[in-house]
C-alpha cells in the first residue's frame, strides 16, 4: 500500500530528488516539505518543489503517513528530536543517510518508540541543494534498507516498495554491516579525493594554476569527487569514524606495500594487482552499473 503523504525534512540533493521522484513515479501522492535554511524554502516554493512547505519541522510531520529525513546525519538526532512531539502515531519514520549505525541511536534517543525503516540510496553526485536534484537519481541504483532488530516487518515491506516504485534496486542490510561495506566503496574513495586534491593544491613547486591547466582525466575525476559537500563528508566521517578509520588502516598497509614493490622495481607485483584491478572495472561494467558517464541519469523528467 502506498503513502497517501509523504514529509521530506531537508530540501538538498537528495530530498528534493525524492520529492521530484515521487512526483514523477507516484503522482497522487501528497509532498510536504521543510528545511531549515529559510532561502532553500523559498527556492523549493519558487521551483514547486512539494505540493506544500511548510515553516516548521513539526508543522511538516503533522498529517504524514511516511516521513524521510535528507538533512546531513550529524543532524538528524536534533531533527528527530524537534518532530518528536508531532510524529502521527501510525506514520513510519526513515531518512536516507549515509551511514547507519550512528543516526538509528541519534533518531532512537528522541524518538524510541515510533516505527524507524532506516535507508541508504546508494545514488548521489556532488552537488548539494534543492535545484541540483532530479527524478531520476535512484533509477537503477540501489536503496539499502537497515532495519534494526525487532523493526515491524510490514513496514520494512511498504518502505522497500516505497523505493521500488521511484525505480530503485533495494536490499536490506545489518546497519554494522552496511557502514564496512559503504566505508570501503564510497566513504574511503571520498577520503582519497579529499586528499589527492588537497596535496595537488599544496605542492610548493606546482603552483595552483598548473594543477588546473594541465589536470589530466584521472585527477580530473578526483577532483569532481573533491567537489562533495563539506558539510555532509564532515558528517560522514565522523559519524562512521570506526568503519573509516578500519578501511584506512588496511588501506595504508596496501600503499606501503605498493610503495616498496615500486622502490625495489617490482614490475609483476604491480602488473598483478593492476590487472585484478581491472577485472574489477569490467565486472562493474558487465553488470551495468557503471555511472561514469557525464550525463548519467540526469534527465529532469
Ligand atoms: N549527496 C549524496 O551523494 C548523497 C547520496 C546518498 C545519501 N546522502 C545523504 O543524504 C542526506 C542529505 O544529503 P544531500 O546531499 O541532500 O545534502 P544537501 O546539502 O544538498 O541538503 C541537505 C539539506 O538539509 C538541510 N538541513 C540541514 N540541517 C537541517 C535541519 N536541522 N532541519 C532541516 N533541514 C536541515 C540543509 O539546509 C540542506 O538544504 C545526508 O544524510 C547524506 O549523507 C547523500
Ligand atoms: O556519485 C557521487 O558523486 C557520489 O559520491 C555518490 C555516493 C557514492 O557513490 O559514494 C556518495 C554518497 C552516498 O551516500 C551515496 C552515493
Amino acid at each position: 500500500m502506498t503513502f497517501p503523504n509523504v514529509t521530506v525534512i531537508g530540501l538538498g540533493l537528495i530530498g528534493s530528488s525524492l520529492a521530484r521522484a515521487v512526483q514523477l513515479h507516484i503522482p497522487g501522492v501528497r509532498v510536504t516539505g521543510y528545511d531549515a535554511d529559510a532561502r532553500v524554502r523559498e527556492i523549493a516554493t519558487r521551483i514547486k518543489l512539494c505540493d506544500h512547505i511548510t515553516e516548521s519541522a513539526s508543522a511538516a510531520v503533522i498529517d504524514a503517513a511516511l516521513i524521510v529525513l535528507c538533512v546531513p546525519v550529524g543532524a538528524m538526532g536534533a531533527v528527530a528530536a524537534e518532530i518528536a512531539g508531532d510524529i502521527p502515531g501510525d506514520a513510519i519514520l526513515s531518512d536516507v543517510g549515509s551511514c547507519k549505525e550512528s543516526v538509528i541511536e541519534a533518531v532512537r534517543a528522541s524518538l524510541p518508540n515510533v516505527v524507524f525503516v532506516p535507508a541508504h540510496p546508494v545514488a548521489g553526485t556532488e552537488e548539494s541543494g534543492p535545484e541540483a536534484g532530479f527524478a531520476s537519481l535512484f533509477h537503477h541504483r540501489w536503496c539499502i534498507v537497515t532495519p534494526p532488530e525487532g523493526t515491524d516487518v510490514r513496514a520494512v515491506e511498504r518502505v522497500l516498495e516505497f523505493w521500488r516504485s521511484l525505480g530503485a534496486e533495494v536490499e536490506t542490510m545489518r546497519p554494522d554491516h552496511h557502514d564496512r561495506v559503504l566505508a570501503v566503496t564510497s566513504h574511503l574513495p571520498h577520503l582519497i579525493a579529499y586528499t589527492i586534491v588537497g596535496t595537488a593544491s599544496d605542492m610548493e613547486e606546482v603552483t595552483q594554476s598548473e594543477v588546473i591547466k594541465y589536470s589530466a582525466g584521472g585527477f580530473r575525476d578526483f577532483t569532481r569527487i573533491a567537489a562533495s559537500d563539506p558539510t555532509m563528508w564532515r558528517d560522514v566521517f565522523l559519524a562512521n569514524r570506526g568503519a573509516v578509520l578500519d578501511m584506512l588502516q588496511r588501506f595504508s598497509e596496501d600503499l606501503t606495500a605498493l610503495q616498496r614493490a615500486i622502490r625495489w622495481g617490482k614490475g609483476d607485483e604491480l602488473f598483478e594487482l593492476f590487472t585484478r584491478t581491472r577485472s574489477v572495472r569490467r565486472s562493474i561494467i558487465d553488470k551495468g552499473q557503471d555511472d561514469a558517464r557525464p550525463d548519467f541519469g540526469r534527465s529532469h523528467e
